[in-house]
Parts: C-alpha cells; sequence; structure tokens
C-alpha cells in the first residue's frame, strides 16, 4: 500500500509518499510561499538530485495537484498513476480532549478539527485546508488524521490543568494539551530500542527542537508532562513564539501600547522568541553564525533559548523523581551541536558527562553524546513523524477494509 503524508503549514505543505510494503519514503517534498507570487515546488527522490519548480499556487488544492503531477512525473515521478496512492495521512496538531489517538476522517472528524481553530491558529486552519485539497484531488482516497495532543492524553490533571476557578475547564475544556506529541512518542520508541531496554521501565526528557520547541517527561512510555499547553505558545522560547511569560504582559501590553488582543496575540506567536530578542532571524543557523561573528542580541537569545531548554530538563527530573536518558531531536536538536553543549554543560549537577567528540558527530542514526560514566544518558535521536503517521493511517485503512470485507 503507498500512503501520501501530508503535513500542511498556512503558505506550506510537506509531504512524504511511503511504500508501507517496506516502510521506506518513495519520495518527499515541500511547496513553499503557497498564495505568493513565486511558489517553490522541492521534491526529492532518493539518490537523485533535488528538483526545484517554480510557479503560481495560489491555494492548497493546486499545491496538491502539483505534488500529485511530481508524483506521476515522466521523469521526476515514482507512480505511473494517482490511483497508486491508496491512503493519505494529515499531521493535525489539535485534537483536543475528543482524540486519544489517530481516526479516519468524516464528517464529524472534520467539525471538530474546526471547533478547535482558535486553540491552534497557526496550524488547524491550514490542516484543514490539506484534507479539503485532498478530497478535491483524490475525492475517493481514505484519509487519516494523526494528532499532536494524542500522545499527551495520558497526562495526569496534576499535570494538565492550569490553577484557574475550574468551571472553565468544565465549560470550556481550558486545560493544557500539549503537542508534537507524534514525534515524542516515536522517538521514545526508538530511544528504548537503542538503549535495549523496555520503554516501560524507563524515565524519559524528550525535547523536541525544532521551529516550535518542545519537551516531555515521559515516565514509563507515558506522556507526563509537556512544556507546550493550551496551544503551541506555552513552554519553551521557539523561533517566532515567546513561550512561557507572566499573563499579565497581556493586558499590561494591550494598555501601554494601545494594541487589540488579536495584535498582542500575534506578537507572542509570530514576532517574538529567537527573531525578538536577536532582531536578525528565527532561524537558529543564522543565529549562530551571527554569534560567532561577535553579535551580542544573537548572543543573549541563543542563551535564552538554552537556559529555558536547561530550565525544564531540570523540572522534569524533579517531576519523575530522576531520568534515565535526555534525548534531543528535531531540526535544531539534531543538527546543533553547540546548542545542546550549551544546555548540557550545566547540568553536571545531576551527573551530566558530555562527550564533546560524540556531540560533534553529523549522523541520521541515533546516538549518545555523553560518556559511557555519565549518571545520565543524553542522546540524539532523529525523528521521523512522517512514518508514525504512515503507519497509523496504514493500520486504519487495513482495519476499515476488513472490517467492510467481513460484511
Ligand atoms: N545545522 C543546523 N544548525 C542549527 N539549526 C538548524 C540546523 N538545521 C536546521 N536547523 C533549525 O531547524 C529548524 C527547523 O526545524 P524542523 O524540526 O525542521 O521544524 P518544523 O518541522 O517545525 O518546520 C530551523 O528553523 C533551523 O533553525
Ligand atoms: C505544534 C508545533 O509547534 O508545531 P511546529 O513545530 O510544526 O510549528
Ligand atoms: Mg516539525
Amino acid at each position: 500500500m503507498n500512503i501520501l503524508v501530508i503535513n500542511a503549514g498556512s503558505s506550506s505543505l510537506k509531504y512524504q509518499l511511503y511504500n508501507m510494503s517496506t516502510e521506506t519514503a518513495i519520495a518527499k517534498g515541500r511547496v513553499e510561499r503557497i498564495g505568493m507570487d513565486s511558489s517553490i515546488l522541492t521534491h526529492e527522490v532518493d539518490h537523485q538530485p533535488e528538483v526545484r519548480e517554480v510557479s503560481e499556487i495560489l491555494d492548497h488544492t493546486t499545491a496538491i495537484k502539483k505534488v500529485l503531477d511530481m508524483l506521476t512525473h515522466r521523469k521526476f515521478g515514482v507512480l505511473r498513476n494517482i490511483a497508486d496512492i491508496q491512503a493519505v495521512g494529515h499531521r493535525v496538531v489539535h485534537g483536543g480532549e475528543s482524540f486519544s489517538e489517530s481516526v479516519l476522517v468524516d464528517a464529524n472528524v472534520k467539525l471538530e478539527i474546526r471547533r478547535l481553530f482558535d486553540l491552534a491558529p497557526l496550524h488547524n486552519p491550514a490542516h484543514m485546508m490539506g484534507i479539503t485539497a485532498v478530497e478535491d484531488n483524490l475525492p475517493e482516497v481514505p484519509q487519516a488524521v494523526v494528532f499532536d495532543t494524542a500522545f499527551h492524553q495520558t497526562m495526569p490533571p496534576s499535570s494538565y490543568l492550569y490553577a484557574i476557578p475550574t468551571v472553565l475547564y468544565r465549560k470550556h475544556k481550558i486545560r493544557r494539551y500539549g503537542f508534537h506529541g507524534t514525534s515524542h512518542d516515536y522517538v521514545s520508541q526508538r530511544t528504548a530500542e537503542f538503549l535495549g531496554k523496555p520503554l516501560s521501565q524507563l524515565k524519559l526528557i524528550t525535547c523536541h527542537i525544532g521551529n516550535g520547541a518542545s519537551c516531555t517527561a515521559i515516565l514509563h512510555g507515558k506522556s507526563y508532562d509537556t512544556s507546550m499547553g493550551m496551544t503551541p505558545l506555552e513552554g519553551l522560547m521557539m523561533g517566532t513564539r515567546s513561550g512561557d511569560l507572566d499573563p499579565a504582559v497581556v493586558p499590561h501590553t494591550i494598555n501601554k501600547e494601545d494594541l487589540t488582543l488579536n495584535e498582542v496575540s500575534s506578537m507572542l506567536n509570530k514576532h517574538s522568541g529567537l527573531i525578538a530578542i536577536s532582531g536578525l532571524s528565527s532561524d537558529m543557523r543564522e543565529i549562530v553564525e551571527a554569534m560567532n561573528e561577535g553579535n551580542e542580541s544573537a548572543k543573549l537569545a541563543f542563551d535564552m533559548y538554552a537556559y529555558r531548554i536547561r530550565k525544564y530538563i531540570g523540572a522534569y527530573i524533579a517531576a519523575m523523581d530522576g531520568a534515565d536518558a535526555i534525548v534531543f531531536t528535531a531540526g535544531v536538536g539534531e543538527n546543533s551541536d553547540v546548542l545542546r553543549k550549551t544546555v548540557c554543560e550545566r547540568l553536571t549537577f545531576f551527573g551530566v558527562k558530555l562527550d564533546e567528540e560524540r556531540n560533534s558527530v553529523r549522523s541520521s542514526e541515533p546516538r549518545t553524546i555523553t560518556t559511557d560514566d555519565s549518571a545520565v544518558a543524553v542522546l540524539v535521536v532523529p525523528t521521523n513523524e512522517e512514518l508514525l503517521i504512515a503507519r497509523d493511517t496504514y493500520r486504519l485503512v487495513k482495519n476499515k477494509t476488513a472490517g467492510q470485507a467481513s460484511f
């Protein structure tokens, strides 16, 4: 079975085509700048040079059409016909309390994703555009959705409740949900395999440090606490998001700067974090480059970013009364040795001993970056959210087909 995995953003769409008999991605790519004058489609097939196509792609339906054209392209394609795609799996960031596992898309599921728009304004509306775009282009193909929030549904109330009147939780489900669950789930499974120990016996702290960033305390295989909250704004400092701050900053800023609530929300989601402090960029590569050239604001942004991760690691060691391993993953976590070093060099109280040579290795395989006698192991484990999405989609579609066959 071939499964197309889609992670739709507001102006971008990433895709991977999986062949489930071998669990391999046979093609992958992304469409960027959807809705802008020159959109870019980048398509990659193993062992072949990347193909880049610039054109005007005004909406997600056209973006999916272009992706399908590329997948069946005479020269660059990997499929003879789009009918060779048997199912589509989508990443959906917010599933609220309604979804503790992946589901097939139907009218109710779509209604629920829409209902959650205001809890994940940067993500859920874009995912819905992705789902609709697939319906437009592949009307007969079953679709599944895999939620970032699902893995965190095991958190106890002491982790997920805010200390505010409980009527707000009962009436409006105002609580902490947590995100990047598919990644934390995948990485914790890979870590247990790598360490050769059952996940049910491990205390892990997984740090997904990408564009968005979150840390999770995983106690015996289950999410016990995580740094993101009701929305993906809480917790760590991110590329453009503030992370934790005193809620009193919001009304105070509204009063002092004569801003609307929406403007402040946009400030915290899109104009804060690395870009705000550095005044330069939200991209960690550019921050590190500027820092190495002596830029003081870039250095401050970097230090604040690393410090917040270290604070969460400390909190989660206390939350679980120990940790067997701390795991770095995602764009920054997998690639920035200097970020990992800065986070780890002040964890010596917990017996963390970084091995600089191991930390400088670049690889797509899981690896340990601490010395053999480090009391807590620190690992880099590349994430693969798409593979978990493909697996869930495959399972759901196969079960549905089996159910239908028995009638
Ligand atoms: N070599 C690198 N060094 C430091 N940061 C990197 C490197 N490569 C990628 N990144 C960072 O990874 C981030 C993207 O992470 P990723 O997990 O791909 O995010 P997302 O999936 O949310 O788009 C980029 O913003 C960039 O800052
Ligand atoms: C939930 C979230 O922040 O996702 P991303 O890192 O893809 O922005
Ligand atoms: Mg990501």
